[in-house]
């Protein structure tokens, strides 16, 4: 038990997959795994272990935001010994061949600041995935998703933003979408020699303004749950 999961020692399997939303946790959970039974509701931040094809898999919540997605997957990998850590995510699109439903296998993450940032004040620091799971994404996406892209990606630190030039610079140099955790992520994933990834859905887009309808949302995610669980026992 840490201070912001209720889990014993023991139920947080060594794979995490980690939707920002805790309902998105608990429908990945109840679709995907084997025995899922819940081990963490500190908060409401949902988290389910179960198994799939015999591998032990816990499914976790991360909050919306770097800050919040830190404090999870600091516990995970710090505490609970979590080695593992996929995020199963959405994003707005940034390039007009990135379409909605799409999936984006994000090997890099840029940001303007997340809670790492001042550890390496001037420097630019470039988070970027574990290139085996990657891989593994990518070959496990062609039996499964149409759309799909690997490039880099924006880790915004607001939803609201009102500095719109920016995303205009990330759009000018080839960024594929946004979201709002994957470079925090990599870049604890790099501290903590631990493997990470961020597999995302393209929920809406920032030029064409589409956007996937908020009922029945959660279905489009199905191949980007079954990706990151290929991808984590290749
Ligand atoms: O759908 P999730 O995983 O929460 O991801 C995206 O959605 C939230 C913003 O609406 C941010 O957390 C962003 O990263
Ligand atoms: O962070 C996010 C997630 C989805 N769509 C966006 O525009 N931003």
């Amino acid at each position: 038990m840490t201070t912001h999961i209720g889990a014993a020692e023991g139920d947080i399997a060594e794979t995490v997959l980690m939707p920002g939303d805790p309902y998105r946790a608990r429908w990945a959970a109840e679709t995907y795994l084997t025995g899922a039974r819940l081990v963490n509701e500190v908060r409401g931040m949902l988290g389910f272990t179960g198994t799939w094809n015999g591998h032990p898999v816990t499914i976790q919540g991360s909050g919306m935001g770097m800050p919040s997605l830190s404090i999870y997957a600091n516990e995970l990998i710090r505490d609970y010994g979590a080695k593992t850590l996929i995020r199963i995510g959405s994003c707005g699109g940034m390039q007009p061949q990135v379409k909605i439903r799409d999936l984006i296998l994000a090997m890099t993450a840029s940001t303007y600041g997340s809670p790492s940032r001042g550890i390496f004040r001037g420097l630019n620091f470039a988070p970027c995935a574990d290139y085996g799971l990657l891989r593994a994404a990518h070959d496990a996406a062609a039996g499964i998703a149409a759309g799909v892209h690997v490039g880099g990606i924006y880790s915004s630190d607001t939803f609201y933003d009102e500095r719109p030039d920016i995303e205009a610079e990330m759009t000018r140099h080839g960024v594929l979408g946004v979201e709002m955790e994957a470079a925090e992520l990599y870049t604890l994933a790099a501290r903590y020699r631990v493997r990470a990834l961020a597999v995302l859905t393209v929920s809406d887009h920032l030029q064409t303004h589409e956007a996937l309808p908020a009922a029945g949302r959660e279905r489009s995610f199905g191949d980007m749950v079954e990706i990151a669980l290929k991808a984590a026992f290749a």
